[in-house]
C-alpha cells in the first residue's frame, strides 16, 4: 500500500495545535481545516488533468481542469471537519457520507448512516477521517465503496497508527493513505499515542 506522510513544517504546526490538550474546540476545528487543505493538496498531486487551449488577455496558452474529480466521503462525525475544506479545493467534487461510531469496549465500528452514489466504477474516492487507529472504521468504509465498484480509494487522515496502516495494507483493498503523521502506537483503550484524543469530541463535544 502506498503511504504518503506529508512531512511539512506548516502541517506539523497545525498538528501541534490539534495535539495540544489546551486547544479549545474552535481552534481545533480551525487547525483541522487548514491541515485538510494541505493533505488534499498533496493527495491531488498526480490527479489527471484535461488540457484545453485558453486565451489570456495577452496570448493563447494551455489551461487545465481536473479530468475526473474524486468523490469525497467524510466519515461522520469527525470527518465532517474535513469536508468543507476538501470541497473548497475541489469544487467540482460530489460528496457522499458514511456515519460510523466505534464501540469503545470492543473497538469495532458500528455503522449508522450511508449515503453514497449507487455506482462508483471508474471514480476515484477520497475518504476523509482525521483518525486511523485500529483501522476498523476505515476498512469497513472502504469495503462499502468497493462493494459499489470503487477501485481507487485514498484514505486522507490527519493521524495514523502503525496498527491501522497494517490492517489496511493486509486487507488487499485498493487504497493508498495520505496522512500528516504516523504516530507511535495504540494504547490499551485503542487511542493513538501520542495522538490528539477523540477527534469527534474535540471538534463537537463529548457524546
Ligand atoms: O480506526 P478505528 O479504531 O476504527 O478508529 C477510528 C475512528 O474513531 C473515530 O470515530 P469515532 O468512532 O470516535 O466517532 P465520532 O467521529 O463520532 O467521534 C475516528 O474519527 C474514526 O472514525
Ligand atoms: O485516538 C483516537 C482513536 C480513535 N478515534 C479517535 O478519535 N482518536
Ligand atoms: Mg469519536
Amino acid at each position: 500500500m502506498d503511504v504518503l506522510e506529508v512531512d511539512h513544517p506548516l502541517a506539523k504546526a497545525r498538528l501541534t495545535t490539534m495535539r495540544d490538550a489546551r486547544t479549545d474546540s474552535a481552534a481545533f476545528r480551525a487547525a483541522l481545516h487548514e491541515l485538510t487543505l494541505m493533505l488534499i493538496y498533496e493527495a491531488m498531486r498526480d490527479a489527471p488533468v484535461r488540457v484545453e487551449r485558453i486565451h489570456t488577455p495577452v496570448a493563447r496558452t494551455d489551461g487545465y481542469e481536473l479530468a475526473n474529480p474524486p468523490l469525497l466521503v467524510p466519515v461522520l462525525r469527525a470527518g465532517l471537519g474535513m469536508a468543507d475544506q476538501a470541497h473548497k479545493l475541489i469544487p467540482d467534487a460530489q460528496m457522499g457520507f458514511v456515519g460510523m461510531s466505534r464501540d469503545e469496549e470492543t473497538l469495532k465500528p458500528t455503522p449508522y448512516m450511508e449515503s453514497l452514489p449507487e455506482s462508483l466504477a471508474g471514480r476515484p474516492v477520497f475518504v476523509l477521517d482525521p483518525m486511523l487507529a485500529t483501522g476498523g472504521s476505515m476498512k469497513y468504509t472502504i469495503e462499502l465503496l468497493v462493494g459499489r465498484g470503487a477501485t481507487d480509494v485514498t484514505a486522507v487522515c490527519a493521524l495514523a497508527a502503525p496498527e491501522g496502516i497494517r490492517v489496511l495494507a493486509e486487507s488487499g483493498l485498493p487504497v493508498r493513505l495520505v496522512t500528516a503523521s504516523i504516530d507511535e502506537r495504540l494504547n490499551d483503550s485503542g487511542f493513538i499515542v501520542p495522538g490528539l484524543g477523540d477527534a469527534g469530541d474535540r471538534q463537537y463535544g463529548a457524546v
